[in-house]
């Protein structure tokens, strides 16, 4: 399942985008080497990758429908990443490990925030493939578009302007996507209705809730 949620207001936008415009950035490759598909610039500048991965990370976890809908174990610090005309990162699923300072996480769900916005770049949606079918994301600036990291998915080539997005992986707590969505569509109910049952069966309901938490979370 996808969501999309607003993670960061314009002032965090521009603050991101600010560090970034003064900052290096380098052929993708070098954290892919191998990889066939990937075509993109990112972030390679140590204080820049501190401060925007801290602020993007912050508004990540500060955000109750991010962490109520991934349950977020672990997350790996953001990393900007810039595509011009002719850049593009073809259809691949992402890797499962995700090597860290650290050390690994496994990577559960991928993220992407976007920064630039839809008008910026001509081309560039994120594809993410169902089957045969699929959804393509260009979000407003701010916004994050969040889906299960098994799925095959694209960043579609670029023609004009410039695409600027922040990528991240996380690890979660409920690592089989189908538990984690029941998990997230089972809470939402409860805190949405929870209020409007009678006592005994919202109490057995809570039970249900903490006993498939118990089951089901690393
Ligand atoms: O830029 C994006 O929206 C996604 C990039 C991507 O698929 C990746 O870094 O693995
Ligand atoms: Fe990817």
């Amino acid at each position: 399942m996808f969501k999309q949620l607003k993670i960061l207001d314009q002032n965090q936008v521009n603050e991101v985008k600010k560090i970034a415009a003064r900052a290096q950035f380098v052929d993708g490759k070098i954290s892919n080497p191998h990889s066939k598909v990937k075509n993109n610039l990112q972030l390679h500048d140590l204080e820049a990758y501190n401060k925007t991965s801290k602020i993007l990370h912050d508004a990540l976890m500060s955000n109750p429908e991010f962490t109520d809908f991934a349950f977020p174990e672990k997350i790996a610090p953001p990393l900007i990443t810039r595509y011009q005309p002719g850049m593009q990162y073809g259809l691949h699923a992402d890797s499962a490990i995700i090597p860290l300072p650290d050390g690994p996480i496994r990577s559960d769900i991928s993220c992407t925030i976007f920064l630039s916005g839809p008008n910026d770049s001509k081309g560039g949606a994120l594809h993410v493939t169902q089957g045969e079918a699929g959804m393509r994301f260009k979000g407003l600036p701010g916004t994050a578009i969040v889906y299960p990291s098994h799925t095959l998915h694209e960043v579609e080539p670029i023609s004009e302007g410039e695409r600027i997005v922040a990528i991240t992986f996380i690890q979660s707590k409920v690592r089989d996507v189908m538990k984690r969505n029941l998990l997230y569509e089972l809470n939402e109910v409860a805190a949405l209705e929870g209020l409007n049952m009678k006592d005994e069966n919202y109490m057995r309901m809570q039970a249900l809730q903490y006993n498939l938490m118990r089951m089901w979370m690393d």
